[in-house]
């Protein structure tokens, strides 16, 4: 049954609400009694009240016609991580965000969830149950990384006590679910191409995967916790599912689920970052006469082969966050929600 929030704070608009983790938010806030818009430079879906403002977020004018009478505001836009394009994350995500910054000061606008990313921290060596205190990443493993720790810090700076335009961001790491443009499909085309016979490494490294559901719980519970005397104000919270698990293990329940055979064989970590920085360097070399973008990057090397799990021992004190999913009914509900990528189909 819904559970209806307080007059004040129902009014919100979700930035980026097109996208995989914007829609489930958008879903769970109807859900909870929200009157919900969405700002999204695409709209991909209906629903019966919401209402849809398509355009970019870069656009000021734009986003002041969605804000209108708004008191909250979840910004979860961002280009793809694989669309590699520097230009493109500077310009949404650092000069975007500090339009929308500005966007909702000039609105009246009074809390703002930004989605960040555990990986602000993250160089592609080993993070085990990291806490918010770790220093942002000097040497980001991409641009994409580089523009979220920009994003971060700005909106986390935005925060006016006296203004009273309260700030918090939301750090996931590895969200999966139904309808992920990602994780799943870039697995299953990797299985259904022949290449996921091998494990990184010795495949005991354990990693953060993030069921979509909490990481919408976690956004709720940060903007229904901004007050002005409230303790997350302008800090960041790690938010996971809080069961780190080995990434190849991961990899291979969602691979057996869908019925293709688990990766088995191993391989040297140093030989395959080795490898892929070398493919990375060809692909740089040869971009004048020809593009061609290779599946293992440096980054995704890293990605697979290191620890990268975090704590959420912040978000359960401050905001009393638990999981609402744990990991093993996350992946059973994953795994039903493709059927159109099961071996065969
Ligand atoms: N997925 C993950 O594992 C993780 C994601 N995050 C963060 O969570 C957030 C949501 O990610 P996710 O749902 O996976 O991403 P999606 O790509 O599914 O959603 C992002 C949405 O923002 C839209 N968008 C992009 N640029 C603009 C723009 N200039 N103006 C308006 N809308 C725009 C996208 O449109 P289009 O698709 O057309 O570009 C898309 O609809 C992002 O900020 C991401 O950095 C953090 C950690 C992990
Ligand atoms: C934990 C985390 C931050 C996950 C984010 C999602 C993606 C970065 C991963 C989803 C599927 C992964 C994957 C690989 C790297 C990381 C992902 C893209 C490989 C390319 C790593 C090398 C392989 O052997 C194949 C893997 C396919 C799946």
């Amino acid at each position: 049954m819904a559970t209806r929030v307080r007059p004040s704070v129902k009014k919100c608009l979700v930035i980026g609400g097109s996208g995989f983790l914007g829609r489930h938010l958008v879903e769970k806030l109807l859900d909870r009694g929200y009157a919900v818009s969405v700002f999204d430079i695409r709209q991909n879906y209906e629903l019966p009240n919401v209402i849809f403002y398509q355009g970019d977020l870069c656009d000021k004018q734009a986003l002041l016609s969605a804000l209108k009478d708004v008191s909250l505001v979840f910004h979860c836009a961002s280009p793809a991580p694989a669309s590699d394009n520097r230009e493109l994350f500077e310009r949404v995500n650092i000069q975007g965000t500090g339009t929308v910054i500005q966007a909702c000061k000039e609105s009246g606008v009074k809390k703002m969830v930004l989605t960040s990313s555990a990986s602000v921290v993250f160089e592609g060596t080993d993070i085990k149950n990291g806490t918010e205190g770790l220093p942002y990443a000097k040497k980001p493993i991409d641009y994409y990384t580089q523009t979220k720790i920009k994003q971060e810090k700005m909106v986390l700076e935005a925060y006016d006590s006296e203004s009273g335009f309260l700030t918090v961001a939301i750090r996931p790491h590895g969200i999966f679910g139904p309808r992920d443009p990602q994780l799943v499909p870039i697995l299953v085309d990797t299985a259904r191409r022949g290449k996921m016979k091998f494990i990184i490494g010795d495949g005991t490294n354990l990693v953060d995967f993030t069921f979509v559901e909490n990481v919408v719980h976690g956004h709720i519970l940060a903007a229904e916790r901004l007050k002005a005397d409230s303790p997350i104000c302008g800090k960041a919270y790690h938010i996971t599912n809080d069961e780190p698990i080995r990434f190849w293990d991961f990899m291979s329940e969602i691979l057996v689920g869908l019925g293709y055979p688990a990766p088995r064989y191993h391989l040297p970590y140093l030989f395959v970052y080795g490898l892929a920085l070398l493919l990375w360097l060809l692909a740089l070399l040869c971009s004048p006469l020809i593009s061609f973008k290779p599946t293992f990057t440096p980054m995704r090397v890293a990605l697979a082969g290191t620890h990268h799990y975090y704590s959420c021992e912040r978000a359960k004190e401050d905001m009393g966050y638990s999981p609402v999913v744990t990991l093993k009914e996350g992946i059973k509900r994953t795994v039903e929600s493709y059927p159109h990528l099961r071996q065969g189909a």
